[in-house]
């Protein structure tokens, strides 16, 4: 392993894997895993390379020399507060992640939002500048960092550049309102190879920069590359995967299989146990999972003595009202779900607003029946395919949302269109039918194709493009 030096691999994403929290009790700051799956994705890339990490640390204001922890090779980039407020809080998550995930609330746009994008993009671009040795590859990933490709371009036109959009690429109706549509495209347009969850994505990106820049693409035979001054940018669609056999196994072994056991009881041994585990984010679609329940203990069609759901809701951008009001928003059902159907031994809706070590996860993915998977729009949704992989022998069943890119490929999933609460219903109605061979041969199909595409399929897919791009 070397040092903190340049390297011949270096990825750029807006966080590092890493977080510095502050202590309630103002005790000494300490690290702890980012939530979200752009960090569970790239972790095992960055260690199978030995590259380094080039991000944020989460907190305003820590200026932090290179570091390795945990053998990772970590290059920190300083926030200030007002940074976090308008580059991050303001631009990155009010402005473009509503505006990409179809403007389920409304995306807001400010001019002084955009200078400090602008800004904090330049800086993450000089910082990743000084991260990469000489004809380094450089990967820069997601939504918050769109600019990076072009400014680090100008500042080392030697290195090689991917960009990876880990959110939906929205189609161009939506993408027009941006007031600053041509420098995204332009900034995009800095990669040698610039990727996307799904082809839908890829061809709205082509689509936009003919549009907007009038950028001839070659023909879908010759790989429809951009054609971008001297320079030909590939543009592509790759799934992003989970670590699958790591999850299998790991969901395999006697201690998992015994704490899943040890949850199911301490749940009060329910016939059914749901799941559903996101970062509560509104595109998710936490609340109308909970109000289908409702609906069906309200019927009459589930029993809710018999049944127990578990709702993990890890904290995300609790600064923003969007947030704090959906907050309210699930905690609100959960509290009436439970007003109604729960029981002094117990509410019928555990919900957990707080990160969940690994293990406990694994064993909770492991033990569930059915996964709630039910976001309004969501790049990939990784929960989908974790909970997939912890389920080789078949049991287990996965409802799903037809807006998570995830759908692209579990096609044997019950697919649901989370708008119509019917649907939802009849499709935990379908899940609960334990017994059903057919649900059996729905999760093997899905584990195969989870097991064949896995996560170093996707970086293996996506790196040998950039390498001859
Ligand atoms: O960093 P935060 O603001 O706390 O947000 C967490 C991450 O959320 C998003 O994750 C996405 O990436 C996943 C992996 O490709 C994908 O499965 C999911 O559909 C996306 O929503 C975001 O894109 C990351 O940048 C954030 O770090
Ligand atoms: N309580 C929770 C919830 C999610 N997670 C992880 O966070 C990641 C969420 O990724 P995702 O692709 O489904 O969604 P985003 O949060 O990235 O939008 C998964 O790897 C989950 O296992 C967790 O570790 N603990």
């Amino acid at each position: 392993m070397q040092g903190a030096g340049p390297r011949d691999f270096v990825v750029v994403a807006n966080r590092l894997p890493i977080d510095l929290v502050e202590q309630p009790d103002n005790g000494p700051a300490r690290w702890q895993r980012s939530p979200g799956g752009l960090v569970t994705a790239l972790e095992p890339v960055l260690r199978s390379v030995d590259g380094s990490w080039v991000g944020w640390t989460g907190t305003a204001g820590a200026a932090l020399d290179p570091f390795v922890e945990d053998g990772l090779t970590l290059h920190p980039v300083q926030l200030d507060e007002h940074e976090v407020a308008e580059y991050y809080e303001g631009f990155a998550n009010s402005t473009i992640w509503p505006l990409y995930h179809d403007a389920v609330v409304a995306p807001t746009f400010r001019r002084e939002w955009w200078h400090a994008y602008q800004q904090v993009n330049r800086r993450f671009a000089e910082a990743a500048s000084l991260a990469a040795a000489p004809g380094a590859t450089v990967w820069v990933h997601d939504y918050q960092l769109q600019l990076v490709p072009q400014m680090l371009r100008e500042l080392r036109p030697d290195v090689r550049i991917g960009f990876f959009l880990h959110i939906p690429f929205p189609p161009p109706e939506l993408f027009l309102q941006l007031p600053w549509r041509r420098a995204t495209i332009e900034g995009l347009l800095g990669a040698d190879l610039v990727g996307f969850h799904l082809p839908g994505g890829a061809e709205n990106f082509r689509y936009l920069a003919r549009r907007l820049l009038g950028l001839p693409s070659t023909h879908r035979a010759e790989g429809g590359l951009i054609e971008f001054g001297t320079r030909r940018v590939r543009v592509g669609a790759y799934p992003i995967s989970v670590d699958a056999v790591r999850l299998r196994d790991s969901s395999a072994e006697a201690s998992t299989v015994l704490r899943a056991e040890q949850i199911r009881a301490e749940l009060g041994d329910p016939e059914v146990f749901l799941l559903g585990v996101d970062r509560l984010d509104y595109t998710k679609g936490i609340e109308l999972r909970i109000e289908a329940l409702r609906e069906l203990f309200q019927e009459g069609v589930l029993d809710p003595d018999k049944t127990v759901m578990v709702q993990l809701a890890t904290p995300s951008r609790e600064r923003l009202a969007a947030y704090a009001s959906l907050r309210d928003v699930v905690e609100r059902v959960v509290g009436r779900i439970n007003g109604e159907f729960g029981r002094l031994r117990g509410p019928v809706v555990h919900y957990l607003h707080r990160p969940v070590a690994r293990d406990e996860l694994v064993a909770m993915y492991t033990g569930a029946d059915v996964m709630l998977v039910t976001p309004l729009r969501d790049g990939m949704n990784l929960v989908a395919k974790e909970y997939v992989a912890c389920h080789g022998d078949g049991t287990g069943a996965l409802v799903l949302s037809e807006f998570a890119g995830a759908a692209a490929e579990l096609r044997r999933a019950l697919l649901v269109n989370p708008h119509d609460l019917e649907a939802v219903k009849n499709a935990i109605l379908s899940a609960v039918r334990f017994g059903d061979p057919g649900l059996t041969r729905r999760m093997r199909s899905m584990h195969d194709q989870v097991m064949t595409h896995d996560i170093d399929r996707w970086t293996r897919s996506f790196l040998d493009d950039l390498r001859t791009a």
